[in-house]
């Protein structure tokens, strides 16, 4: 039977902080309003919320791809002293595979890696690692093309892997997925983040798909775009059982009514 406990990291040393980011577009679109939201390193945070409320700019925020127009997003070490994001330890995951057609699932896997100028050796021994964690060992000569929607998706989940980050953002990567294949990868990513202890951050529209992975759950509004809830997921073993228990459908319910404030 396919399982995963899920469990906080109770000896988390830092953590990352949204502190009162708001951003304005073009000085007037306000896509995020004061939000702010600490996250212990090695916890499994969904954002879930309307169509605009600001999901994929907190996301672009925290991976340095734009610039918060006012607050920020920092490290809190151990000694409580405020760090920077590691740009190199942070992983992004999209809704879309997009992988380059001519080349090779371990070639596209590997892609990270080429453009540092890490050696090809050294590269394809990563590569095979990665791909065995999701999966794919056996697929490293196939070509894009050649995979379903899921195992493309897979592909580029060990491409966002290659590099080891310490953080990884996730930005509903399994909304264009069939929901065996979603539940599957399910089961997939929470054995890599066990694995990995690293800190995903993931970006869905699916309340039952944000409640059987989290550890806590940011409900976001729109206009303008903020948290306004934030569940705390208890620990509990992930199986199949796990979706028809009383605690799985009363944390969906509450979920469900936050989102319609
Ligand atoms: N580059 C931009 N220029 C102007 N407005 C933008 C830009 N990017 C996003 N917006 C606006 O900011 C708001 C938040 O957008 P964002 O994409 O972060 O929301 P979202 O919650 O991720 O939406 P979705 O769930 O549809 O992907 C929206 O009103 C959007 O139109």
């Amino acid at each position: 039977m396919k399982t995963a406990v899920v469990e906080k990291n109770e000896v988390a040393t830092s953590s990352l902080r949204i502190n009162n980011v708001s951003k304005i577009y073009n000085g007037s679109i306000t896509a995020l309003s004061e939000v702010n939201l600490d996250i212990p390193e090695g916890e499994f945070v969904s954002f879930v919320g309307p169509s605009g409320c600001g999901k994929s700019t907190i996301f672009k925020i925290i991976a340095g791809l734009s610039e918060p127009t006012s607050g920020r997003v920092e490290m809190i070490n151990a000694s409580n002293q405020e760090t920077m994001i590691d740009r190199n330890d942070v992983g992004f995951v999209f809704q879309h595979a997009t992988l380059l057609p001519w080349k090779s699932v371990l070639d596209n896997v590997t892609l990270p890696l080429e453009l540092k100028g890490v050696s090809k050796h050294e590269r394809h021994e990563r590569g095979k690692e990665v791909l065995e964690m999701v999966g794919l060992a056996g697929y490293e000569k196939a070509l894009p093309r050649q995979l379903s929607g899921g195992m493309q998706m897979r592909v580029s989940i060990a491409r966002s892997l290659i590099a080891k980050p310490k953080l990884l953002l996730m930005d509903e990567p399994f909304g264009a997925l069939d929901e065996m294949t979603r539940q599957n990868l399910h089961y997939e990513l929470l054995k890599i983040w066990e694995k990995t202890g690293m800190t995903v951050l993931f970006i869905t529209h699916n309340v039952f798909e944000s409640v059987f992975l989290s550890t806590k759950i940011a409900v976001m509004s729109t206009r303008p775009g903020r948290i306004t809830n934030v569940f705390d997921v208890p620990e509990y073993e992930r199986d199949e059982s796990f979706r028809s228990t009383p605690e799985f459908s009363h944390l969906v319910g509450e979920i469900s009514k936050g989102l319609k404030h």
